[in-house]
């Protein structure tokens, strides 16, 4: 017989103990398999007319219940299946809800999805304060809503505002935050988490609604629709449609305020099962799978070297940003070293304002935030370098200048210390040369701004030894990043398949396409900002200097129109030097419109959004192929995810690859080749996609 995912004890004091613990598996999730077990369970709970309270907890040491099993609602094959499976858990959530004496859960570390639907069925919630703790509905990111119950039960307890803010952002509260909106009655430490719901359940069972609740429900109708406005409004701005769900979850919601429960109930399974089955959801659910594979894999076949100190060369913006990642994310004792004592007090402000907004937010205590900071020193010598088992270089994009550390970091270091760079345009093999131990070297690219930015390429050439490459693909997992590991060829996977469609962008300006026009258009696309307000963000100096050593390693297509030059004479760097395509003087975003007769352009909009759209991406999606027939990605799951984390290719087209899946590579290589009559060789489809079209070839089967 196989082992029950719910057990059922009794104590002596009237209190039921009912235990989660899925077999096998390090983390609960619900399972359609389980629904016979939890029915035993609730008949059994339905005789027990002597029960004080009951309090539902988990078995996992570290987990309560990580939601619904994504597997199986993937392995769904029609709508209706899927709501099934959302309505057979409002169902048994529902029978909970109605049992007479008082049900608590105990919950500690991720409660999520359907294990926060199957909490706010149960009567009241404790939660442990402890940081691995969060509670949340985050089924939007996969393009879903929640399914049982959610989209009704939280607005209820917490009110309109708040769960709209909750489901349609999906993000996860920490304990203190679940308190303070009244998700939880309390928040307390683990020791006494199983105590205090015990203590809880022996109290008489809570009325649901109170006044408080009524009132923050927005009582009056005319309230809730502006609240419902005000978030459909912000929502739209950020997704432009590109976002079934989110309509989904304003309609569910509304109609189990308006009408009731029953009717929210019934609209909100059948939603789920279609969201189920849009392509939108597919393509976010990949990008979990692929993720959460990823955290499990070391980049190379070797095990990583123990990491216990970082040592930080350059105090500037990405130095900064670094040490910040390898002291608070990954606890590792770092150290900065600058040529200035300006370059250290940079990176050291930098630090302390980033733990102080989180000090703000009441995340980290004054306490924790000064131990944080004394986790990070500095200083203009190598002091401390020879006991430093990583090295992140962030200094100047000068060969000569990366050759000096090398050496400098072999003699102040230790035989063992890997020296990682973080170029982002100069090859990995040349920085190596300098090297008397070339297996220590490595490219470790961040991007900007390093705290935020998910992504990690990790460059290895080709005398670096294996054990480096794992080491630092560790290093990265630590700092909270998702690495990949990708080749050293100019511009590696993510600025190389940047470029072209940011030229793109350029040629259509140079066409006369507003400015405004051409980042609307990417927008609605579904990137997160424009590729011309990109250009002034990343830095018009920067892309002048990645561009020509694109030109001189990959050829002429990715010669882009001649626009940098002028830029620069102008000084017009972008944000950093207050001047741009767009203004920065003012709050509100404004393009300047003296950049036109800079450029010698009539703006003029001729072009559709989607033309402009079809262009730009399409010169991405070709050397995104390039880059995987050439070996720079080892597979389109690892060209989708850098694409995503990196640029922010639109995560519900699941990446360029499965994008291009998609949309058929025949069809690809018909719009590439099109685009080619139209606007130049740039476009010619690359030999991959062209063979790939004529097998009728997919990137994922
Ligand atoms: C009807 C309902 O409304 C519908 C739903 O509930 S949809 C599901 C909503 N829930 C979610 O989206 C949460 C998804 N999970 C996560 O975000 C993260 O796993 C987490 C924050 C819970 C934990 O992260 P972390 O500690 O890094 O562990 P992580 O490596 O991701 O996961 C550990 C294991 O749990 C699995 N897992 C976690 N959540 C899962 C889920 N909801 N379904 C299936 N597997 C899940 C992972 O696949 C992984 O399995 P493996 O070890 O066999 O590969």
């Amino acid at each position: 017989m196989t082992q029950s995912a719910f057990t059922l004890t009794y104590g002596d004091n009237g209190v039921a103990w009912l235990k989660i613990d899925v077999p096998d598996e390090k983390m609960n999730t619900l399972q359609s398999a389980f629904v016979d077990q939890v029915t035993t369970v609730l008949e059994e709970l339905k005789t027990k007319s002597d029960l004080k309270g009951m309090v539902v907890h988990s078995g996992k040491p570290d987990n309560f219940i990580a939601g619904a099993d994504i597997k199986m609602l993937a392995a769904c094959t029609t709508a209706e299946e899927a709501q099934q499976l959302a309505a057979q858990g409002q169902v048994l959530f529902s029978q909970l809800e109605a049992l007479p004496f008082h049900v608590v859960a105990a919950i500690h570390g991720p409660c999520l999805g359907g294990g926060l639907e199957l909490a706010l069925a149960c009567h009241s919630r404790v939660c442990s304060d402890d940081d691995k703790t969060r509670l949340g509905l985050p089924e939007v990111q996969l393009g879903l809503l929640p399914g049982s119950g959610g989209t009704q039960r939280l607005p209820r307890l917490v009110g309109v505002a708040n769960s709209l803010d909750m489901i349609l952002t999906g993000k996860q509260l920490r304990a203190k935050k679940a308190k303070k909106i009244g998700l939880v009655e309390e928040s307390i430490p683990l020791s006494i988490l199983l105590d205090v719901a015990e203590k809880q359940a022996l109290k008489p069972k809570p009325n649901r609604k109170s006044s408080l609740q009524e009132w923050a429900l927005g009582g009056n109708a005319l309230g809730r629709s502006l609240v419902f406005d005000q978030a459909a409004k912000k929502t739209h701005e950020k997704t432009r449609g590109n976002y079934p769900a989110v309509d989904a979850i304003l309609e569910v919601i509304k109609v189990g305020l308006q009408d009731d429960l029953k009717k929210g109930f019934d609209l909100e399974a059948k939603r789920f099962g279609e969201l189920v089955m849009s392509p939108e959801s597919a393509a976010l659910r990949s990008i979990f799978f692929a993720t959460t594979a990823m955290k499990k894999e070391h980049g190379a076949d070797a095990e990583p070297k123990t990491v216990k100190r970082i040592g930080v060369l350059g105090g500037g913006l990405m130095g900064g940003g670094i040490s910040h990642v390898s002291a608070v994310k990954a606890k590792l004792s770092t150290r900065i070293k600058d040529i200035a004592n300006d370059g250290i007090k940079n990176a050291m402000n930098y630090n302390f304002k980033l733990l102080e907004k989180q000090r703000k937010r009441r995340i980290i205590s004054k306490a924790e935030q000064q131990s944080k900071m004394l986790s990070i020193s500095g200083g203009t010598d190598y002091t401390g370098f020879n006991h430093v088992d990583v090295v992140i270089e962030a200094v100047f994009e000068d060969l000569n200048l990366k050759h000096q550390m090398v050496k400098e970091i072999e003699e102040n270091g230790n035989a063992q210390t890997i020296f990682a760079t973080n170029t982002s345009s100069l090859p990995i093999h040349q920085i190596a040369q300098a090297a008397e131990r070339p297996e220590n070297v490595v490219g470790l690219h961040y991007f900007s701004p390093v705290e935020k930015m998910p992504l990690v390429e990790v460059i290895p050439h080709e005398g670096t030894s294996e054990q480096t490459i794992a080491t630092v693909v560790a290093l990265a997992k630590k700092q909270g990043k998702t690495p990949i590991v990708v080749g050293d060829k100019a511009g590696f996977y993510v600025n190389r398949i940047l470029a072209p469609y940011m030229n793109e962008a350029a040629s259509v300006l140079m066409a006369g396409e507003p400015i405004e026009h051409i980042d609307n258009a990417l927008l609605d696309f579904g990137f997160p900002v424009g590729p011309i307000t990109l250009l002034d963000e990343v830095g018009v100096d920067i892309g002048a200097k990645i561009m020509p050593i694109l030109v001189a390693e990959l050829g002429e297509r990715f010669q882009g129109p001649d626009v940098f030059d002028v830029l620069l004479a102008d000084n017009r760097k972008g944000r950093k030097t207050g001047k741009g395509f767009y203004k920065y003087d003012s709050k509100k975003k404004e393009v300047d419109k003296t950049v036109y007769k800079l450029l010698n352009i009539e703006p003029q909009q001729h072009a559709a959004a989607i033309d402009i759209a079809q262009r730009c991406s399409l010169m991405m999606l070709n050397e995104a192929a390039r880059c995987l027939d050439e070996g720079v990605i080892k597979s389109a799951r690892d060209g989708d995810i850098g694409a995503i984390f990196g640029i922010g290719f639109p995560p519900f087209l699941g990446g360029p690859f499965r994008y291009m899946d998609q949309v058929g590579i025949e069809r690809i290589v018909e719009l590439l080749t099109d685009c080619t009559d139209k606007y130049g060789e740039r476009f010619q489809p690359c030999d991959k996609l062209v063979a790939m079209a004529n097998e009728g070839q997919t990137f994922y089967s």
